[in-house]
């Protein structure tokens, strides 16, 4: 009996990436800068958290060994006993993106090193012939915004003039994406979707990754809040991936959260999504209860980076990473020999650092194995040597990226 589960806390970064400075993000650190403001008193927030970053769990997995190979970071409150069976390490991304789309490929063995499109950081951002054609062929009266943005400031900002002229906000980031932001009832969400549909196509050929809508409600600035019915058009990945793999296999993927809409549905045998970490880790849970033979989890827990990363809220995103170690034990407790259960991330969103966009690290390896031996994996050079690890485990042929450590922490070679 093998299964295997991958947790990934979405952004959680650990720092340490080598080639950090050409993405400006020399010195982010997403976990260690999180830990050392707790630890400094500066991440309190009455009636949600105070002091030192409580995370026993991933702790006892893990965590601060896991900082010590990506950056030599000392986590204090990461030297409890690690539990039997707990194994450890980084790893570093060799895609060319620092967005969800490239972590979560690369983990799945198919890193992209090249060839995402991106809108430059100009007003208007997008081409003019593209703007044309979403107007046209979307059946809107306009766009507004056409810039790089913060997704919830740009709401602020165009949101009444979206209500008023029925055009729809259109932004980007340094990620390869198109966001569209609309009123769930004045513009409609299905319209929301259908337009993204037609949007999707025109970014087709300019290789952008993701359009994504973004909904929200409110009828003035200060009111506007985005929905839970963001909806993410991803391309189709290139090449096959891990989870097209399993499934080839016989083996099923329960799928939990984005990560159906980041794999654009291909490979994904069945999709549970919630609306918050919490609701998804009873998903999570759900699935690895459901879960057989060969079969593979794989959960995203996205509030990390869209609530609190993206929008630099340190002492949000901490109690955010408290409230799910306090999870975890619900999850080891249903693990069972032939089981390997992984906690990882797909890139950074360092909540102090400058601007709102992701921070390029490297990326946090805890999990257990239990029967197996555990220990060190130390630094692994791609995120695909998960992908290839759980192919190891579950008897999935291998892919063209990265190398199993499953042989590491006991498994058969
Ligand atoms: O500011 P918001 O709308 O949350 O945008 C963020 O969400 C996008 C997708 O994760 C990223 O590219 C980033 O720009
Ligand atoms: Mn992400
Ligand atoms: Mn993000």
């Amino acid at each position: 009996m093998a299964r295997a589960f991958v947790f990934v806390l979405d952004s959680f970064g650990i720092g340490g990436a080598a080639d950090a400075a050409q993405f400006g993000d020399e010195g982010a650190n997403t976990f260690g800068h999180i830990a050392d403001a707790c630890r400094a008193g500066l991440a309190d927030r009455p009636g949600l958290r105070a002091g030192p970053l409580h995370v026993p769990h991933m702790a006892s997995l893990g965590l601060g060994e896991a900082a010590r190979v990506a950056t030599g970071y000392t986590f204090e409150a990461g030297h409890g006993s690690l539990l039997p069976f707990a194994f450890h390490g980084a790893a570093q991304e060799i895609s060319s993106g620092k967005d969800t789309p490239s972590g979560h490929w690369e983990i799945a063995g198919l890193p992209l090193r090249f060839g995402w499109g991106r809108f430059p950081d100009t007003v208007p951002a997008f081409p003019a012939a593209l703007t044309k054609a979403m107007i046209r062929e979307g059946h809107v009266p306009g766009i507004l915004g056409n810039r790089h943005a913060d997704g919830t400031t740009i709401i602020e900002q165009f949101g009444a003039e979206h209500i008023a002229t029925g055009k729809p906000i259109c932004y980007t980031s340094v990620d390869s994406v198109l966001q569209i932001a609309a009123h769930e009832e004045h513009f409609g969400l299905e319209r929301l979707y259908g337009f993204c549909k037609v949007v999707r196509r025109l970014c087709d050929p300019l290789k952008i990754g993701r359009v994504i809508a973004r909904p929200f409600l409110g009828e003035a600035p200060g009111t506007f809040t985005r929905t839970p019915g963001r909806r993410d058009y991803s391309v189709s990945p290139p090449e096959p991936t891990l989870l097209d793999r399993i499934t080839e296999a016989g083996g099923r993927v329960l799928a939990i959260g984005k990560i159906g809409d980041i794999f654009a549905h291909r490979g994904v045998t069945k999709l549970r999504k919630a609306a918050g970490n919490m609701a998804m880790f009873d998903q999570a849970l759900a699935a690895m209860d459901e879960a057989g033979d060969g079969d593979f989890v794989f959960a995203n827990f996205v509030d990390f980076d869209t609530e609190f990363g993206h929008r630099r809220d340190t002492p949000g995103y901490a109690a955010a990473l408290e409230a799910f170690d306090r999870r975890v034990p619900e999850a080891l407790a249903r693990l069972k020999t032939g089981d390997l259960f992984l906690l990882t991330a797909d890139h950074g969103n360092d909540p102090t650092w400058r601007g709102t966009d992701h921070t390029r690290e490297r990326i946090p390896l805890m999990g257990m194995a239990p029967g197996l031996a555990g220990g060190s994996v130390g630094l692994r050079p791609t995120f695909s040597d998960i992908g290839e690890t759980v192919a190891r485990h579950l008897g999935t042929a291998p892919g063209k990226y990265g190398t199993s450590f499953y042989r590491e922490i006991g498994g058969h070679a």
